[in-house]
């Protein structure tokens, strides 16, 4: 798995439910297996810092395989509670069989350093020092790029940023939604959800096993998105709504949408979803399609697949409008274990330009009186609040109002702008969500 995520740049979660069904895993034998191949890929900073002073010439000349099961033998042994003796027998073993004998030499005397130290000894050996440099020392500590760390550090300040990282590492709890009028939170099971009215978190077992959720009546979504979608359907309108259409501009895969549609379908209006990419336009349609009938479920005009830059719809005739900009997703680290490691600086400004482009071109589809709900999975303050910033420097038509009733009266959630919302893992359990409502006001 480790090499698919490395050469064929696949995702870590959605390799691993195959590699556990081709190996016939479960229970135990599957949740040892995840947390070696997932905290191996979330902790490589750390482990790569360590590796490094057990090995007398520069990572990048090590083979690439041999890399793979270094990180994987360091991972058992430094925080898997592993036993020394078999964490190194076994990956040792594995180097014989899937690399050489040679290699198995090497990455046992490598293992065997890096045995000698507890993790907080190594961390305290090869980090810089905390107060000389926190940056250096916390991107090696939490396992995070160092430009990652900065990012992140000036957005939620650097007070908290040790805890920030700290809960980027670790995996979170499902959260299922239920779409309502569709499902009920009671169906579900679990305890409710702090914030929004329609999740409950998952205790055990698989969301497959939820009646609900395999129905399509109910899905697995984070909190914070589940309040993305409320943040734009509580918005106040003003005026008078002839056409009762909203829009989510970027809807692949669709979990958004599937709770638009549904609290579209409340209000007497009727959602039309959005997507680029033409197969994630087909997971949109296959996420507002109702699994029993066929037809498209409550509250769905139509699914597009289109620019959302220059999409084919007429300038204001839509009430709400989501905006969900694709990002960095820098805000999401905790679900995807090697999202860290793909992201790179250069991909902020092309992110930048195009978040600018949608929302514009979002403002430009809203009727006098409608609502455009900009958000991101992302903290990033270029991403956020730069871009709504200067959205609004170029328009004299649109105007940021404070997101209001249930999103707006969640605590500790003020946004880099005042009535904006950004929520955080360490705070709220959700992911780094960020949240601006802006009406289209009529020309002058
Ligand atoms: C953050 S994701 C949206 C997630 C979605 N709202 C959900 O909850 O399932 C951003 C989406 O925007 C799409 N996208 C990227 N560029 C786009 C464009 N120019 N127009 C429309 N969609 C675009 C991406 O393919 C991606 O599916």
């Amino acid at each position: 798995m480790l090499k698919a995520v490395r050469v064929d740049e696949a995702y870590a979660n959605l390799v691993l439910p195959h590699v556990l069904g081709r190996l016939a895993l479960e229970g135990r034998d599957a949740a040892f297996a995840t947390e070696l191949a997932s905290g191996t890929l979330r902790q490589q900073g750390t482990y790569d810092a360590v590796l490094a002073a057990c090995i007398d010439r520069p990572l990048t000349k090590v083979e690439a395989k041999v890399l793979d099961v270094l990180r994987l033998g360091a991972h058992q042994v430094l925080s898997m509670r592993v036993p020394d003796h078999a964490a190194i027998s076994t990956t040792v073993d594995l180097t014989r069989s899937k690399i050489g004998q040679g290699p198995a030499g090497f990455v046992n005397a490598v293992l065997r350093k890096v045995t000698r130290k507890p993790l907080e000894d190594w961390i305290a050996e090869v980090a810089p020092a905390r107060e000389e440099d926190h940056d250096g020392w916390a991107a090696v500590a939490f396992s995070h790029p160092r430009w990652v760390v900065e990012r992140l550090a000036e957005a939620v300040g650097r007070d908290e940023v040790d805890a920030l990282l700290e809960a980027d590492n670790v995996p979170p709890a499902v959260t299922l939604v239920a779409r309502p009028g569709r499902a009920t939170v009671d169906e579900l099971g679990g305890p409710p959800t702090r914030y929004s009215p329609y999740g409950v978190t998952l205790g055990s077992g698989s969301p497959a096993g939820v009646t609900a959720v395999a129905d399509g009546r109910a899905g697995v979504q984070d909190e914070g998105s589940q309040l993305v979608a409320l943040a734009l359907a509580e918005a106040h309108l003003d005026g008078e709504s002839t056409a009762k259409a909203w829009l989510d501009l970027c809807a692949g895969p669709g979990g958004k949408s599937a709770l638009l549609a549904a609290l579209a379908a409340q209000q007497g209006a009727a959602l039309v979803a959005n997507e680029r990419q033409p197969h994630r336009a087909g997971l949109v349609l296959a996420n507002l399609t109702d699994r029993a009938s066929g037809s498209p479920v409550a509250g769905v005009a139509g699914v597009v697949a289109g620019d959302g830059t220059n999409p084919p719809f007429e300038d204001a005739s839509f009430d709400r409008v989501l905006v969900d900009a694709p990002c960095t997703g820098l805000g999401a680290l905790r679900r995807r274990p090697e999202a860290r490691w793909r992201r790179a600086t250069a991909d902020l400004d092309v992110l930048v330009d195009l978040q600018r482009s949608l929302l514009d071109r979002a403002l430009d589809l809203t009727r006098p009186g409608g609502v455009v709900l900009y958000a991101t999975c992302s903290p990033v303050l270029a991403e956020t609040r730069d871009v709504v910033n200067r959205v609004l420097e170029g328009r004299s038509d649109a105007s940021l109002e404070p997101v209001a009733a249930t999103v707006g009266a969640v605590p500790d959630s003020t946004g880099p702008i005042a009535g904006t919302v950004q929520l955080w893992p360490h705070r709220h359990g959700t992911d780094a969500m960020f949240m601006a409502l802006l009406r289209r006001n009529p020309t002058g």
